[in-house]
């Protein structure tokens, strides 16, 4: 033990990758890959529409599509990775229902999509709107299957739009996510080297752990290669919209699923509840989150009055809710065993001058610079993928590629209230609703300040 009596993060057993889903080598992406399709003809008119997407939307012809399948039963579903696999299938399909291709949008999901999307989501406890989880998690394949799993050798399963920069968009989350499963192994095993104040095999796995996080952070900037900022913004980027603040997309009042009644009050006959979700996000990656508790990096909200912060990050907690359930709980299980931060700053205070502990410094400091590298990228990204796209607008002849709301008067007043904050720079949402470059320079302020030795500023 580091400190003379057991402190909390000692009581509990330290977290064990493999009974969260997490796997050593690949994180918290599948290590046998996810399915590329469902093994049971049952599923065929699912797998069938999965098939053809994206000449289903381009044609127009999909809603008449889905609209003809049967209701069909998830109970026939037998595994997780089948399950997985159904969520993903019903994820892209219903996206492309609700937000396809110069239709209207539509403000309902059938009953034969809504009903069996609730109730796979319902077993794998995860809300029934597309996510992170179906959108890269369980959305990938290695194009050589005896291949490494490398960024060149990873493909999606799907996408909406049917062009490479989509499938670029996603594959560069999924090959993150893949650089840091190793390094979640190295951080596990410093924990239990910090519990028997083991401080060399404590450096030795931050050293580990930072070949994998200098590839992290190094990742992000190739999104350039192959996504063309513009296809993502005027493209790709509606079909990741939820059914929460999209008033100004024309989703004017969440999203009915028709045919579901999950309300438990009897006297509510109405069998086509609405609901309201946020829509998928890279920041509902377990990757970071898991990251800031191994190294105690804290993220809070802005009181824009006093300018402190304070409270817990409330838009960061929320994506929570739309993480994978087995990884939801590692992230509590390491809240409450993280120990590596109060260990290097109690050999701080008790040994300074030590070279093993110089040492620890150095290396904790290094791991944390990579995730700091990665915000500073993020932000870049954010701003040529996001702002400049919004202020400068559809390249000509792709003023379709608009969701359509022009003809709602509503809309057309939240439009030019949202034209006006990108040209004042200001108030610009993120996918989940957050005030964007206030939230991710904090959050990556925050970062930087958890560094041992003075952060360097920005
Ligand atoms: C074109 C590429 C990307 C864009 C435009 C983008 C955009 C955004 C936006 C708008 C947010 C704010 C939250 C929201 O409201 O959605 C966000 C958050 C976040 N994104 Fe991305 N993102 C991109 C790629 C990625 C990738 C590849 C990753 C890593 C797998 C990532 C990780 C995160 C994280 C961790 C957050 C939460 C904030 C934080 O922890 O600092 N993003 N992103």
């Amino acid at each position: 033990m580091f400190a003379t009596t057991t402190s909390p993060t000692d009581l509990l057993p330290v977290p064990v990758l493999e009974d969260y889903d997490v796997s050593p080598v690949t994180g918290f992406v599948p290590h046998d890959q996810p399915l590329s399709r469902l093994p049971q003809a049952y599923f065929q008119p699912w797998e069938e529409t999965m098939d053809q997407l994206n000449h289903l939307i381009d044609s127009r012809q999909l809603r008449a599509k889905v609209d003809q399948w049967p209701v069909l039963d998830v109970a026939q579903l037998t595994t997780l990775r089948e399950r997985q696999r159904a969520y993903v299938v019903l994820g892209f399909i219903a996206h492309s229902y609700i937000w396809g291709s110069g239709l209207d949008v539509s403000q309902h999901i059938p009953e034969s999509l809504a009903v069996p999307w609730v109730a796979v989501s319902d077993i794998l406890d995860i809300a029934p709107v597309l996510t992170y989880a179906s959108n890269d998690l369980w959305n990938w394949k290695l194009k050589d299957p005896k291949g490494p799993f490398e960024l060149e050798n990873l493909e999606t399963l799907a996408t909406m739009t049917g062009t490479k920069d989509e499938d670029w968009f996603d594959i560069i989350s999924v090959a993150i996510e893949i650089a840091a499963g190793p390094a979640f192994k190295a951080l596990i095993d410093a924990i239990h080297a910090v519990r028997e104040d083991n401080i060399r095999t404590v450096i030795e796995n931050l050293h580990l752990a930072h070949v994998h996080l200098d590839k992290v952070s190094k990742l992000l900037p190739r999104m350039f290669e192959n996504c063309n900022p513009a296809v993502f913004y005027w493209k790709i980027r509606k079909y990741l919209a939820g059914s929460e603040g999209t008033a100004n997309l024309g989703l004017f009042n969440g999203l009915q699923y028709n045919g579901v009644n999950n309300n438990n009050n009897n006297n509510n006959n109405n069998n086509n509840e609405r609901r309201y979700y946020m829509g998928a996000t890279a920041g509902q990656s377990s990757v970071f989150p898991a990251l800031d508790y191994f190294f105690g990096v804290t993220h809070h909200d802005l009181d824009n009055q006093s300018g402190h912060r304070s409270a817990p990050n409330a838009l960061l907690l929320k994506m929570r809710a739309f993480m994978p359930a087995p990884h939801r709980a590692f992230l509590d299980h390491l809240a409450q065993t993280a120990n590596l931060r109060p260990y290097v700053l109690s050999k701080t205070v008790n040994d300074p001058e030590g070279q093993d502990v110089k040492e620890l410094i150095s290396i904790y400091d290094a791991c944390v610079h990579c995730i700091k590298l990665f915000r500073d990228n993020h932000i870049q990204i954010v701003t040529r993928y996001i702002l400049t796209q919004a202020k400068r607008g559809p390249p000509e002849g792709w003023e379709d590629y608009r969701v359509k709301v022009e003809d709602q008067p509503f809309a057309v007043a939240k439009a030019e209230e949202k034209a006006k904050e990108v040209e004042e720079g200001a108030g610009m949402k993120g996918t989940g609703g957050s005030d964007l470059m206030p939230f991710l320079k904090g959050n990556r302020d925050e970062t930087n300040a958890a560094k041992i030795v003075t952060p360097i500023k920005k």
